[in-house]
Protein backbone atom coordinates (compact mmCIF):
# COMPACT_ATOMS: atom_id res chain seq x y z
CA UNK A 1 0.00 0.00 0.00
CA UNK A 2 1.54 3.37 -1.15
CA UNK A 3 2.34 5.69 1.97
CA UNK A 4 1.88 8.46 -0.65
CA UNK A 5 -1.87 9.83 -0.01
CA UNK A 6 -4.20 12.96 -0.43
CA UNK A 7 -4.84 13.31 2.93
CA UNK A 8 -3.69 12.71 6.57
CA UNK A 9 -5.71 13.02 9.66
CA UNK A 10 -3.91 12.79 12.64
CA UNK A 11 -6.39 12.76 15.66
CA UNK A 12 -9.78 11.63 14.78
CA UNK A 13 -12.34 13.78 17.34
CA UNK A 14 -15.78 14.16 16.24
CA UNK A 15 -14.30 16.46 13.66
CA UNK A 16 -11.70 14.69 12.34
CA UNK A 17 -13.91 11.96 12.11
CA UNK A 18 -16.03 13.11 10.12
CA UNK A 19 -13.70 14.92 7.91
CA UNK A 20 -11.92 12.35 7.17
CA UNK A 21 -15.36 9.94 6.08
CA UNK A 22 -16.42 12.64 3.65
CA UNK A 23 -13.47 13.22 2.11
CA UNK A 24 -12.50 9.28 1.76
CA UNK A 25 -16.40 9.07 0.16
CA UNK A 26 -15.51 11.70 -1.86
CA UNK A 27 -12.64 9.79 -3.48
CA UNK A 28 -9.91 11.06 -2.05
CA UNK A 29 -6.92 8.71 -0.45
CA UNK A 30 -7.08 9.58 3.17
CA UNK A 31 -5.28 7.86 5.94
CA UNK A 32 -6.64 8.83 9.46
CA UNK A 33 -4.84 8.01 12.44
CA UNK A 34 -5.95 8.03 15.88
CA UNK A 35 -3.82 6.82 19.24
CA UNK A 36 -6.90 6.00 21.61
CA UNK A 37 -10.30 5.98 19.82
CA UNK A 38 -11.89 7.05 17.02
CA UNK A 39 -14.45 9.62 17.84
CA UNK A 40 -12.27 11.06 20.30
CA UNK A 41 -13.08 12.63 23.98
CA UNK A 42 -17.06 13.43 23.26
CA UNK A 43 -18.27 9.87 23.13
CA UNK A 44 -15.91 7.81 25.20
CA UNK A 45 -14.85 10.31 27.86
CA UNK A 46 -16.89 13.01 27.59
CA UNK A 47 -20.38 14.70 26.66
CA UNK A 48 -22.23 11.21 25.60
CA UNK A 49 -21.40 9.65 29.21
CA UNK A 50 -21.68 12.58 31.01
CA UNK A 51 -25.24 13.27 29.46
CA UNK A 52 -26.26 10.13 30.20
CA UNK A 53 -25.26 10.49 33.68
CA UNK A 54 -26.95 13.91 33.86
CA UNK A 55 -29.88 12.29 32.24
CA UNK A 56 -30.43 9.80 35.05
CA UNK A 57 -29.12 12.28 38.14
CA UNK A 58 -31.84 14.94 36.61
CA UNK A 59 -34.62 12.30 36.86
CA UNK A 60 -34.04 11.39 40.43
CA UNK A 61 -34.19 15.11 41.17
CA UNK A 62 -37.57 15.09 39.56
CA UNK A 63 -38.58 12.62 41.19
CA UNK A 64 -37.86 14.60 44.75
CA UNK A 65 -39.70 17.56 43.38
CA UNK A 66 -43.04 15.41 43.60
CA UNK A 67 -43.79 16.19 47.61
CA UNK A 68 -43.59 19.60 46.28
CA UNK A 69 -46.54 18.95 43.13
CA UNK A 70 -48.05 15.87 43.44
CA UNK A 71 -47.65 13.55 46.54
CA UNK A 72 -45.07 11.11 46.99
CA UNK A 73 -42.17 9.55 45.70
CA UNK A 74 -40.16 6.25 47.23
CA UNK A 75 -36.53 7.37 45.63
CA UNK A 76 -33.57 4.65 46.34
CA UNK A 77 -30.93 6.30 43.55
CA UNK A 78 -29.36 3.40 41.68
CA UNK A 79 -25.68 3.74 39.79
CA UNK A 80 -25.78 0.27 38.24
CA UNK A 81 -28.32 1.43 35.13
CA UNK A 82 -25.58 4.17 34.24
CA UNK A 83 -22.99 2.65 34.57
CA UNK A 84 -24.28 -0.12 32.50
CA UNK A 85 -25.38 2.27 30.04
CA UNK A 86 -22.30 3.96 29.68
CA UNK A 87 -20.23 0.83 28.88
CA UNK A 88 -22.67 -0.51 26.24
CA UNK A 89 -24.65 2.42 24.80
CA UNK A 90 -22.48 5.24 25.19
CA UNK A 91 -18.91 3.23 24.75
CA UNK A 92 -19.65 -0.80 23.55
CA UNK A 93 -16.80 -1.10 26.63
CA UNK A 94 -14.71 1.71 25.04
CA UNK A 95 -14.16 -0.53 22.04
CA UNK A 96 -14.39 1.80 18.59
CA UNK A 97 -14.60 -1.29 16.29
CA UNK A 98 -17.64 0.01 14.73
CA UNK A 99 -16.63 3.90 13.83
CA UNK A 100 -13.30 2.02 12.76
CA UNK A 101 -15.87 -0.04 10.12
CA UNK A 102 -17.40 3.14 9.30
CA UNK A 103 -14.24 5.36 8.12
CA UNK A 104 -12.63 2.11 6.56
CA UNK A 105 -16.37 1.38 4.96
CA UNK A 106 -16.11 4.85 3.33
CA UNK A 107 -12.57 3.65 1.94
CA UNK A 108 -10.60 5.31 4.72
CA UNK A 109 -7.53 3.95 5.67
CA UNK A 110 -7.18 3.55 9.50
CA UNK A 111 -4.41 3.05 11.56
CA UNK A 112 -3.90 3.33 15.46
CA UNK A 113 -0.72 5.41 16.82
CA UNK A 114 0.17 8.30 17.60
CA UNK A 115 0.74 10.77 14.42
CA UNK A 116 3.58 13.35 14.27
CA UNK A 117 4.08 16.02 11.19
CA UNK A 118 7.72 15.91 9.85
CA UNK A 119 7.69 18.28 7.55
CA UNK A 120 5.75 20.56 5.12
CA UNK A 121 3.78 17.07 3.15
CA UNK A 122 5.01 14.40 5.53
CA UNK A 123 3.55 12.83 9.34
CA UNK A 124 4.99 10.10 10.95
CA UNK A 125 2.64 7.42 12.59
CA UNK A 126 4.15 4.83 14.94
CA UNK A 127 7.08 3.30 12.65
CA UNK A 128 5.91 4.58 9.02
CA UNK A 129 6.14 8.12 7.26
CA UNK A 130 3.16 9.17 4.97
CA UNK A 131 3.59 11.88 2.66
CA UNK A 132 0.09 14.08 1.95
CA UNK A 133 0.19 15.77 -1.05
CA UNK A 134 -3.45 17.65 -0.49
CA UNK A 135 -3.59 18.21 3.21
CA UNK A 136 -2.84 16.98 6.55
CA UNK A 137 -5.29 17.63 9.23
CA UNK A 138 -4.62 17.48 13.02
CA UNK A 139 -7.66 17.20 15.36
CA UNK A 140 -5.75 15.85 18.34
CA UNK A 141 -8.35 17.53 21.18
CA UNK A 142 -6.64 17.84 24.51
CA UNK A 143 -5.61 15.93 27.48
CA UNK A 144 -6.98 17.14 31.12
CA UNK A 145 -4.69 19.58 32.48
CA UNK A 146 -3.03 18.27 35.84
CA UNK A 147 -2.52 21.76 38.13
CA UNK A 148 1.12 21.81 40.01
CA UNK A 149 -0.32 21.32 43.53
CA UNK A 150 1.74 19.92 45.89
CA UNK A 151 1.27 16.16 46.51
CA UNK A 152 -1.33 15.77 43.63
CA UNK A 153 0.76 13.86 41.24
CA UNK A 154 1.55 11.02 43.61
CA UNK A 155 -2.36 10.21 44.45
CA UNK A 156 -4.69 8.04 42.39
CA UNK A 157 -7.15 11.10 41.30
CA UNK A 158 -9.96 10.86 38.88
CA UNK A 159 -10.25 12.96 35.81
CA UNK A 160 -13.15 13.06 33.32
CA UNK A 161 -12.37 9.40 32.08
CA UNK A 162 -11.93 7.92 34.98
CA UNK A 163 -15.11 9.82 36.76
CA UNK A 164 -17.45 8.52 33.62
CA UNK A 165 -16.41 4.98 33.84
CA UNK A 166 -17.53 4.75 37.58
CA UNK A 167 -19.19 1.40 38.31
CA UNK A 168 -20.65 3.14 41.80
CA UNK A 169 -21.35 6.48 42.90
CA UNK A 170 -18.34 7.51 45.55
CA UNK A 171 -19.65 8.39 49.45
CA UNK A 172 -17.92 11.77 49.14
CA UNK A 173 -15.99 13.39 46.30
CA UNK A 174 -14.11 16.90 45.90
CA UNK A 175 -13.67 18.40 42.48
CA UNK A 176 -10.89 21.09 41.73
CA UNK A 177 -12.53 23.59 39.45
CA UNK A 178 -15.93 24.53 39.04
CA UNK A 179 -16.19 24.95 35.24
CA UNK A 180 -18.64 23.22 32.87
CA UNK A 181 -16.70 19.39 33.46
CA UNK A 182 -16.89 19.73 37.65
CA UNK A 183 -20.11 21.56 37.56
CA UNK A 184 -21.38 18.92 35.58
CA UNK A 185 -20.33 15.93 37.66
CA UNK A 186 -20.46 17.50 41.05
CA UNK A 187 -24.54 17.51 40.79
CA UNK A 188 -25.06 14.34 38.94
CA UNK A 189 -23.02 12.72 41.54
CA UNK A 190 -24.76 15.04 44.38
CA UNK A 191 -27.65 13.46 42.71
CA UNK A 192 -27.01 9.92 43.51
CA UNK A 193 -26.23 10.66 47.24
CA UNK A 194 -22.66 11.59 47.08
CA UNK A 195 -21.22 14.12 49.29
CA UNK A 196 -19.40 16.70 47.06
CA UNK A 197 -17.45 19.59 47.70
CA UNK A 198 -16.16 21.75 45.00
CA UNK A 199 -12.67 24.01 44.60
CA UNK A 200 -13.07 26.54 42.50
CA UNK A 201 -9.94 28.77 42.74
CA UNK A 202 -11.81 31.91 40.79
CA UNK A 203 -14.05 33.77 43.03
CA UNK A 204 -17.12 32.57 41.02
CA UNK A 205 -18.25 28.99 39.46
CA UNK A 206 -18.37 29.08 35.75
CA UNK A 207 -16.15 32.57 36.21
CA UNK A 208 -16.36 32.69 32.46
CA UNK A 209 -19.96 33.06 32.06
CA UNK A 210 -22.58 35.98 33.04
CA UNK A 211 -22.32 36.66 37.16
CA UNK A 212 -26.21 36.59 37.21
CA UNK A 213 -25.69 32.75 35.66
CA UNK A 214 -22.84 31.72 37.99
CA UNK A 215 -25.40 33.29 41.18
CA UNK A 216 -28.02 31.22 40.03
CA UNK A 217 -26.40 27.66 39.44
CA UNK A 218 -24.45 28.99 42.76
CA UNK A 219 -28.07 28.75 44.77
CA UNK A 220 -29.65 25.80 43.37
CA UNK A 221 -26.13 23.86 43.92
CA UNK A 222 -25.61 24.69 47.31
CA UNK A 223 -30.01 24.33 48.30
CA UNK A 224 -28.82 20.40 47.15
CA UNK A 225 -25.91 20.55 49.73
CA UNK A 226 -23.05 21.15 47.84
CA UNK A 227 -20.41 22.35 49.53
CA UNK A 228 -19.04 25.22 47.11
CA UNK A 229 -15.42 26.84 48.00
CA UNK A 230 -14.77 29.82 45.88
CA UNK A 231 -11.85 31.73 46.00
CA UNK A 232 -9.79 28.98 47.10
CA UNK A 233 -6.92 28.01 45.72
CA UNK A 234 -5.62 24.37 46.25
CA UNK A 235 -2.45 24.02 48.02
CA UNK A 236 -1.56 20.90 48.87
CA UNK A 237 -3.14 17.10 48.29
CA UNK A 238 -2.47 13.82 49.69
CA UNK A 239 -3.91 10.41 49.39
CA UNK A 240 -4.05 8.04 52.83
CA UNK A 241 -4.50 4.71 50.68
CA UNK A 242 -8.22 5.16 51.67
CA UNK A 243 -9.07 8.48 50.92
CA UNK A 244 -8.14 12.13 49.62
CA UNK A 245 -7.24 14.91 51.80
CA UNK A 246 -7.21 18.59 50.11
CA UNK A 247 -5.63 21.64 52.06
CA UNK A 248 -7.65 24.79 51.03
CA UNK A 249 -7.20 28.66 52.47
CA UNK A 250 -10.09 27.81 55.13
CA UNK A 251 -9.00 24.37 56.07
CA UNK A 252 -8.90 20.77 55.05
CA UNK A 253 -11.31 18.80 53.04
CA UNK A 254 -11.41 15.09 53.28
CA UNK A 255 -12.95 12.27 50.46
CA UNK A 256 -12.96 9.01 49.19
CA UNK A 257 -12.47 10.40 45.69
CA UNK A 258 -10.83 13.43 44.01
CA UNK A 259 -11.79 14.70 40.64
CA UNK A 260 -9.26 17.43 38.32
CA UNK A 261 -11.50 19.20 36.40
CA UNK A 262 -9.11 21.88 35.88
CA UNK A 263 -9.30 22.95 31.98
CA UNK A 264 -7.08 21.03 29.21
CA UNK A 265 -3.95 20.51 27.83
CA UNK A 266 -2.73 20.08 24.50
CA UNK A 267 0.84 19.45 23.13
CA UNK A 268 2.19 21.38 19.97
CA UNK A 269 5.35 20.17 20.23
CA UNK A 270 4.59 17.02 20.34
CA UNK A 271 2.76 16.98 17.19
CA UNK A 272 6.19 18.41 15.39
CA UNK A 273 4.81 21.59 14.69
CA UNK A 274 8.35 22.85 15.02
CA UNK A 275 8.94 21.42 11.72
CA UNK A 276 6.31 23.42 9.29
CA UNK A 277 7.59 26.34 11.20
CA UNK A 278 5.35 27.14 14.14
CA UNK A 279 5.29 28.52 17.65
CA UNK A 280 5.21 25.51 19.92
CA UNK A 281 5.44 27.29 23.24
CA UNK A 282 1.63 28.19 22.96
CA UNK A 283 -1.43 26.47 23.91
CA UNK A 284 -3.50 26.76 20.38
CA UNK A 285 -3.08 26.99 17.23
CA UNK A 286 -3.99 29.88 15.32
CA UNK A 287 -5.89 29.10 11.81
CA UNK A 288 -7.37 30.97 9.40
CA UNK A 289 -10.92 31.50 8.28
CA UNK A 290 -10.32 28.11 6.52
CA UNK A 291 -8.83 26.32 9.31
CA UNK A 292 -5.10 26.52 7.56
CA UNK A 293 -2.37 26.65 10.05
CA UNK A 294 0.55 26.84 7.32
CA UNK A 295 0.37 26.00 3.31
CA UNK A 296 -1.64 22.25 3.27
CA UNK A 297 -1.85 21.75 6.62
CA UNK A 298 -5.15 22.87 8.43
CA UNK A 299 -6.62 22.37 12.33
CA UNK A 300 -9.79 21.59 13.43
CA UNK A 301 -11.58 20.95 17.07
CA UNK A 302 -10.48 22.11 20.50
CA UNK A 303 -6.40 22.61 19.90
CA UNK A 304 -7.42 25.59 17.50
CA UNK A 305 -9.38 27.11 20.80
CA UNK A 306 -12.19 28.56 19.44
CA UNK A 307 -14.40 27.08 21.85
CA UNK A 308 -14.22 23.05 23.26
CA UNK A 309 -17.18 22.05 22.11
CA UNK A 310 -17.93 19.17 19.78
CA UNK A 311 -20.06 20.99 17.61
CA UNK A 312 -17.52 23.91 17.07
CA UNK A 313 -14.81 20.75 16.13
CA UNK A 314 -17.84 19.58 13.67
CA UNK A 315 -18.60 23.02 11.95
CA UNK A 316 -14.89 23.46 11.51
CA UNK A 317 -14.86 20.14 10.00
CA UNK A 318 -17.26 21.03 7.40
CA UNK A 319 -15.45 24.07 6.29
CA UNK A 320 -12.02 22.56 6.27
CA UNK A 321 -13.60 19.39 4.14
CA UNK A 322 -14.77 21.84 1.92
CA UNK A 323 -11.76 23.58 0.88
CA UNK A 324 -10.02 20.82 0.64
CA UNK A 325 -11.94 19.66 -1.80
CA UNK A 326 -12.00 23.25 -3.56
CA UNK A 327 -15.51 24.01 -2.59
CA UNK A 328 -16.54 27.35 -2.80
CA UNK A 329 -17.97 28.06 0.47
CA UNK A 330 -18.03 30.90 3.36
CA UNK A 331 -15.23 30.47 6.02
CA UNK A 332 -15.54 29.80 10.11
CA UNK A 333 -17.08 32.59 11.62
CA UNK A 334 -17.60 32.38 15.53
CA UNK A 335 -19.64 35.58 16.66
CA UNK A 336 -22.23 33.26 17.53
CA UNK A 337 -20.82 30.14 19.44
CA UNK A 338 -23.51 28.79 21.26
CA UNK A 339 -22.71 26.64 24.26
CA UNK A 340 -24.25 24.98 26.72
CA UNK A 341 -23.22 23.46 30.47
CA UNK A 342 -26.06 20.86 31.14
CA UNK A 343 -25.90 21.21 35.07
CA UNK A 344 -29.75 21.88 36.28
CA UNK A 345 -30.97 24.47 35.77
CA UNK A 346 -29.14 24.43 31.96
CA UNK A 347 -26.73 27.09 31.38
CA UNK A 348 -26.85 28.03 27.56
CA UNK A 349 -24.70 31.26 26.14
CA UNK A 350 -24.50 32.67 23.13
CA UNK A 351 -21.81 35.05 21.70
CA UNK A 352 -19.93 37.45 24.17
CA UNK A 353 -21.09 37.93 27.53
CA UNK A 354 -21.61 41.80 29.02
CA UNK A 355 -17.90 41.67 30.42
CA UNK A 356 -16.45 40.25 27.29
CA UNK A 357 -18.35 42.95 25.35
CA UNK A 358 -17.42 45.96 27.06
CA UNK A 359 -13.48 44.38 27.19
CA UNK A 360 -14.03 45.36 23.81
CA UNK A 361 -14.93 48.60 24.11
CA UNK A 362 -18.31 47.93 22.37
CA UNK A 363 -21.02 50.11 23.58
CA UNK A 364 -23.86 47.68 25.03
CA UNK A 365 -27.01 47.85 26.96
CA UNK A 366 -28.41 44.91 29.15
CA UNK A 367 -31.61 43.54 30.20
CA UNK A 368 -32.26 40.42 32.53
CA UNK A 369 -35.29 38.76 33.59
CA UNK A 370 -35.61 35.76 36.43
CA UNK A 371 -37.48 32.94 34.76
CA UNK A 372 -39.60 32.21 37.90
CA UNK A 373 -41.15 36.01 37.48
CA UNK A 374 -42.46 34.20 33.87
CA UNK A 375 -45.71 32.46 33.34
CA UNK A 376 -44.19 29.41 32.57
CA UNK A 377 -41.23 29.22 35.25
CA UNK A 378 -44.23 30.31 37.83
CA UNK A 379 -46.71 27.58 36.73
CA UNK A 380 -43.47 24.89 36.68
CA UNK A 381 -42.87 25.98 40.21
CA UNK A 382 -40.01 23.47 42.29
CA UNK A 383 -37.06 23.75 39.78
CA UNK A 384 -37.51 27.13 38.41
CA UNK A 385 -34.57 28.77 38.72
CA UNK A 386 -33.37 30.69 36.26
CA UNK A 387 -32.93 33.76 34.15
CA UNK A 388 -32.41 35.18 30.85
CA UNK A 389 -29.81 37.91 29.96
CA UNK A 390 -29.73 39.72 26.81
CA UNK A 391 -26.58 41.90 25.73
CA UNK A 392 -26.95 44.39 22.87
CA UNK A 393 -24.81 46.32 20.59
CA UNK A 394 -26.24 49.60 21.58
CA UNK A 395 -24.84 50.87 18.26
CA UNK A 396 -25.27 48.58 15.79
CA UNK A 397 -29.17 47.86 16.74
CA UNK A 398 -28.65 43.96 17.67
CA UNK A 399 -28.04 41.03 19.93
CA UNK A 400 -24.31 40.36 20.47
CA UNK A 401 -24.44 37.70 23.39
CA UNK A 402 -27.25 35.94 25.29
CA UNK A 403 -27.50 33.96 28.33
CA UNK A 404 -30.65 31.41 29.57
CA UNK A 405 -30.43 29.64 32.49
CA UNK A 406 -33.59 27.77 33.46
CA UNK A 407 -35.15 24.22 32.58
CA UNK A 408 -34.56 23.46 29.18
CA UNK A 409 -31.93 26.46 29.01
CA UNK A 410 -30.18 25.49 26.40
CA UNK A 411 -33.01 24.63 24.58
CA UNK A 412 -34.43 28.44 24.73
CA UNK A 413 -30.92 29.38 24.00
CA UNK A 414 -31.64 28.54 20.32
CA UNK A 415 -34.05 31.50 19.61
CA UNK A 416 -30.80 33.68 20.84
CA UNK A 417 -28.30 32.13 18.91
CA UNK A 418 -30.37 32.67 15.74
CA UNK A 419 -30.84 36.25 16.72
CA UNK A 420 -26.90 36.65 17.35
CA UNK A 421 -25.95 34.71 14.30
CA UNK A 422 -28.01 36.32 12.47
CA UNK A 423 -27.99 39.87 13.81
CA UNK A 424 -31.25 39.93 14.17
CA UNK A 425 -32.34 43.37 15.14
CA UNK A 426 -33.49 43.92 18.34
CA UNK A 427 -36.21 46.00 16.72
CA UNK A 428 -37.42 43.06 15.02
CA UNK A 429 -37.44 40.41 17.60
CA UNK A 430 -39.48 42.89 19.99
CA UNK A 431 -42.11 42.20 17.14
CA UNK A 432 -42.41 39.04 17.16
CA UNK A 433 -45.27 36.63 18.79
CA UNK A 434 -43.89 34.20 21.68
CA UNK A 435 -45.71 31.34 22.39
CA UNK A 436 -47.90 31.61 25.66
CA UNK A 437 -46.81 30.25 28.03
CA UNK A 438 -43.78 28.58 27.24
CA UNK A 439 -39.96 29.32 28.91
CA UNK A 440 -38.78 30.89 25.53
CA UNK A 441 -41.54 33.76 26.22
CA UNK A 442 -39.41 35.20 29.20
CA UNK A 443 -37.37 36.03 26.25
CA UNK A 444 -40.17 38.91 25.00
CA UNK A 445 -39.61 40.10 28.90
CA UNK A 446 -36.24 40.55 28.95
CA UNK A 447 -35.89 42.50 25.43
CA UNK A 448 -38.35 44.98 26.64
CA UNK A 449 -35.96 46.16 29.35
CA UNK A 450 -32.95 46.41 26.84
CA UNK A 451 -33.23 50.70 26.56
C1 LIG B 1 -16.58 15.42 30.55
C2 LIG B 1 -16.73 16.20 29.26
C3 LIG B 1 -17.99 16.58 28.85
C4 LIG B 1 -18.15 17.29 27.67
N1 LIG B 1 -19.41 17.63 27.30
C5 LIG B 1 -19.59 18.30 26.14
C6 LIG B 1 -20.89 18.62 25.69
O1 LIG B 1 -21.89 18.31 26.35
N2 LIG B 1 -21.03 19.28 24.52
C7 LIG B 1 -19.94 19.63 23.77
O2 LIG B 1 -20.13 20.23 22.70
N3 LIG B 1 -18.68 19.34 24.17
C8 LIG B 1 -18.49 18.68 25.33
N4 LIG B 1 -17.22 18.35 25.72
C9 LIG B 1 -16.08 18.76 24.87
C10 LIG B 1 -15.92 17.77 23.70
O3 LIG B 1 -15.68 16.48 24.18
C11 LIG B 1 -14.79 18.20 22.76
O4 LIG B 1 -14.90 19.55 22.45
C12 LIG B 1 -14.92 17.35 21.52
O5 LIG B 1 -14.55 16.02 21.79
C13 LIG B 1 -14.14 17.89 20.33
O6 LIG B 1 -12.79 17.66 20.49
P1 LIG B 1 -11.79 17.53 19.29
O7 LIG B 1 -12.51 17.40 18.01
O8 LIG B 1 -10.80 18.62 19.39
O9 LIG B 1 -11.04 16.15 19.55
P2 LIG B 1 -11.11 15.10 20.73
O10 LIG B 1 -12.47 14.61 20.95
O11 LIG B 1 -10.35 15.61 21.89
O12 LIG B 1 -10.33 13.88 20.07
C14 LIG B 1 -8.98 13.98 19.72
C15 LIG B 1 -8.48 12.62 19.30
O13 LIG B 1 -7.15 12.76 18.84
C16 LIG B 1 -6.38 11.65 19.31
N5 LIG B 1 -4.99 12.10 19.33
C17 LIG B 1 -4.45 13.08 20.08
N6 LIG B 1 -3.16 13.27 19.73
C18 LIG B 1 -2.90 12.38 18.74
C19 LIG B 1 -1.77 12.10 17.94
N7 LIG B 1 -0.63 12.79 18.07
N8 LIG B 1 -1.86 11.12 17.03
C20 LIG B 1 -3.00 10.41 16.86
N9 LIG B 1 -4.11 10.65 17.58
C21 LIG B 1 -4.06 11.62 18.49
C22 LIG B 1 -6.98 11.32 20.65
O14 LIG B 1 -6.72 9.98 20.96
C23 LIG B 1 -8.46 11.60 20.43
O15 LIG B 1 -9.15 10.44 20.01
C24 LIG B 1 -17.02 17.63 26.89
C25 LIG B 1 -15.74 17.25 27.29
C26 LIG B 1 -15.58 16.54 28.47
C27 LIG B 1 -14.20 16.13 28.87
N1 LIG C 1 -21.58 20.96 28.22
C1 LIG C 1 -20.48 21.21 27.54
O1 LIG C 1 -20.51 21.67 26.39
C2 LIG C 1 -19.17 20.87 28.13
C3 LIG C 1 -19.10 20.07 29.25
C4 LIG C 1 -17.85 19.80 29.77
C5 LIG C 1 -16.73 20.31 29.16
N2 LIG C 1 -16.84 21.07 28.07
C6 LIG C 1 -15.66 21.67 27.43
O2 LIG C 1 -14.48 21.17 28.01
C7 LIG C 1 -13.67 22.27 28.41
C8 LIG C 1 -12.89 21.88 29.62
O3 LIG C 1 -13.73 21.79 30.78
P1 LIG C 1 -13.18 22.10 32.22
O4 LIG C 1 -14.32 22.14 33.14
O5 LIG C 1 -12.02 21.21 32.52
O6 LIG C 1 -12.51 23.51 32.03
P2 LIG C 1 -13.05 24.98 32.32
O7 LIG C 1 -11.99 25.87 31.83
O8 LIG C 1 -14.44 25.14 31.83
O9 LIG C 1 -13.12 25.05 33.90
C9 LIG C 1 -11.99 24.83 34.71
C10 LIG C 1 -12.21 25.54 36.02
O10 LIG C 1 -11.16 25.17 36.90
C11 LIG C 1 -10.73 26.31 37.58
N3 LIG C 1 -9.35 26.06 38.00
C12 LIG C 1 -8.22 26.10 37.25
N4 LIG C 1 -7.15 25.75 38.00
C13 LIG C 1 -7.64 25.44 39.23
C14 LIG C 1 -7.03 24.99 40.43
N5 LIG C 1 -5.72 24.77 40.51
N6 LIG C 1 -7.83 24.78 41.51
C15 LIG C 1 -9.17 25.00 41.44
N7 LIG C 1 -9.79 25.43 40.31
C16 LIG C 1 -9.03 25.63 39.23
C17 LIG C 1 -10.88 27.44 36.56
O11 LIG C 1 -10.94 28.70 37.20
C18 LIG C 1 -12.18 27.05 35.89
O12 LIG C 1 -13.31 27.59 36.52
C19 LIG C 1 -14.65 23.40 28.68
O13 LIG C 1 -14.04 24.64 28.48
C20 LIG C 1 -15.73 23.16 27.67
O14 LIG C 1 -15.44 23.85 26.49
C21 LIG C 1 -18.04 21.36 27.53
Amino acid sequence: MSNTVDVVVIGMGPGGEALAGQLAEAGLAVVGADARLVGGECPYYGCIPSKMMIRAANSLAEARRVPALAGQADIRPDFAPVAARTRDEATDNWNDQVAVDRFTGKGGRFIRGHGRITGPQTVRIGDEEFTATRAIVLNTGTDPAVPPIPGLAATPFWTNRDAVAAETAPESLIVLGGGAIGLELAQAFARFGTQVSVVEVAEKILPLEEPEASQVLTDVLTAEELALHTGAPAQAVSHDGTGFTVRIPDGELKAERLLVATGRATDLAGLGLASIGLDTDRQFVEPDEYLRIADGVYAIGDITGKGAFTHVSMYQAAVAARHILGEDGPGAEYHAVPRVTFTDPEVGAVGLTEAQARERGIDVLTATTEVPSSARGWIHQAGNDGVIKLVQDANRGVLIGATSVGPHGGEVLSALAVAVHAEVPVDRLKQMIYAYPTFHRAIEDALSRLF
